[in-house]
């Protein structure tokens, strides 16, 4: 499978819109995605928004598409895998963006040897600037791995890592977007506390995370470094930060990702 022209999905949620627009926005073909999701007024916006196919039947994505993607909730994946397990063909791609649900969990609803890849993505895919890690299943050729790795890629950054490595990046990427929102909220907050209008305050504190994390990513150089360049001898950035650390703002992230990782665990049965 060296390039694919149908991608179908399983479940129209949020994670699916993300990918969709993504992918619409590079140079996936609209006509080429078809999405299963059960509530019509979903399939309405998705249609209209995107210019892409729906149905409210499961199976006609399994029928009909080279690459299946389920993107319902992971406690949905017993009521749902065998409706799609009943209509597989081995030549067809299983790419699962569910949290916590290995590969193993994911073939054994399956006759034969599916080739599965398990992905996580994030929501930033929506302005084609996702991270994403992928791991494959037992039976997926090297070709699939590298197909789904590019339709990624196509999103933003998309990395292969080991099936072990995938809850921790379910806590770190998956569910990070999240932190970094409250991060951008609350720099916001303090700004509004030192009399900036709302909208100054937010802009700004928008900028400054894009700003920094640019500067890392285009740099190459350690935040740490990049954090030394913006503390001057005495002044103010040493005492913000000097309160950080002492609220704890780096434990609370790490415990964060932790406290993900473990639910995402938990999510899989382990
Ligand atoms: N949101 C995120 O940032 C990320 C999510 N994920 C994963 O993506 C998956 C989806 O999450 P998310 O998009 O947040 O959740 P959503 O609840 O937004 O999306 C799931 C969608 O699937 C629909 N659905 C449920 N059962 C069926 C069915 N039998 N046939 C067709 N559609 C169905 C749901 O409809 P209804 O609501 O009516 O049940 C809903 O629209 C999860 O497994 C999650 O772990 C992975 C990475 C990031
Ligand atoms: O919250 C969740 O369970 C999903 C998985 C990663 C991000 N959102």
């Amino acid at each position: 499978m060296a390039s694919v022209a149908s991608i179908g999905f399983i479940g129209g949620g949020n994670m699916a819109e993300a990918i969709i627009k993504g992918l619409v926005r590079g140079t996936f073909p609209a006509g080429g995605i078809l999405v299963a999701e059960l509530e019509e007024r979903r399939r309405t916006l998705l249609e209209e928004r995107y210019g892409i196919r729906t149905t409210a039947e499961l199976d006609e994505v399994v029928r009909t598409c080279e690459v299946v993607v389920l993107a319902v909730k992971p406690q949905a994946v017993a009521e749902v895998l065998p409706g799609v397990a009943a209509h597989f063909s081995g030549e067809q791609l299983l790419v699962s963006i569910l949290a916590g649900v290995s590969t193993a969990a994911l073939e054994a609803h399956f006759d034969g040897s599916p080739r599965v890849v398990r992905v996580m993505p994030n929501t930033p895919a929506l302005v084609g600037a996702a991270a994403t890690g992928l791991c494959p299943g037992q039976f997926c050729r090297h070709e699939d791995l590298l197909l789904v790795q590019r339709l990624f890629e196509a999103i933003g950054t998309a990395l292969v890592v080991s099936e072990k490595e995938m809850d921790a990046v379910t806590g770190l990427s998956g569910s990070g977007p999240a932190y970094v929102y409250t991060i951008i909220e609350a720099l916001a907050d303090g700004g509004v506390l030192e009399g900036l209008p709302r909208p100054t305050a937010l802009a700004l504190a928008v900028q400054t995370v894009l700003g920094a994390a640019k500067l890392v990513q285009e740099s190459g150089e350690h935040p740490a470094a990049l954090r030394d360049k913006v503390c001057s001898p005495g002044g103010t950035t040493i005492a913000g930060v000097k309160t950080l650390e002492e609220r704890g703002l780096r434990a609370a992230l790490m415990g964060a990702v932790s406290s993900a990782s473990r639910r995402s665990r938990e999510l899989g049965g382990k």
